[in-house]
């Protein structure tokens, strides 16, 4: 078995929409980021790189190469998933919290779980969404930004 952890944060910036959890959800701001800047997604790939000692998502895609920007990041989770199994791993679960005062989680929690799980062939019982609040304090309770953590435990085959 081996475990993992990831942390990530994205600035709220211009927009009307964020993608978290692979999920569009609409909002008053966007986030400022390279990629799509999903948070969870991004955090999620930092725990299984990080399980794998395989480095961190920006060593795998370099803020600096122009394939990235804009980047839907369900493509950085499925290349995870990859090397997941080449290493012989699977996952074992996957426990995800998201840090915002908004937009609202819980609802979407679901439809996240679903699309981790068809990323990463996983069962959508290995995986946890849940998310919190700072009550106001701190960056995101300034709602100035957005941030998600993750853990994983992998599996043998
Ligand atoms: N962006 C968020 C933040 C919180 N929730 C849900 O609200 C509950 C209470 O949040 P506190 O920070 O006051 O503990 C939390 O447990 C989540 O269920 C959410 O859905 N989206
Ligand atoms: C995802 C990458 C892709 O270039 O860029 P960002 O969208 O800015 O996101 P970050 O969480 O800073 O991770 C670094 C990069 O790998």
């Amino acid at each position: 078995m081996r475990i993992g952890q990831g942390f990530d944060v994205h600035a709220f910036g211009d927009g009307d929409h964020v993608i978290i959890g692979g999920v569009r959800v609409p909002h008053h701001r966007g986030v400022v980021a390279h990629s799509d800047g999903d948070v969870v997604i991004h955090a999620l790939c930092d725990a299984i790189f990080g399980a794998l000692a395989l480095g961190d998502i920006g060593q795998h895609f370099p803020p600096s190469d122009a394939r990235w920007r804009d980047a839907d990041s369900r493509q950085f989770l499925r290349h995870a998933a990859m090397l997941m199994g080449q290493h012989g791993y699977m996952l074992g679960n996957a426990d995800i919290t998201v840090i915002c005062e908004a937009p609202k989680v819980g609802p979407l929690a679901r439809a996240m779980r679903e699309k981790l799980a068809a990323d990463l062939d996983s069962e959508i019982d290995r995986i946890s969404v849940k998310a919190t609040t700072t009550e106001k304090l701190g960056f995101c309770g300034r709602g100035e930004g957005i941030a998600a953590q993750a853990c994983v435990l992998l599996e043998r085959v």
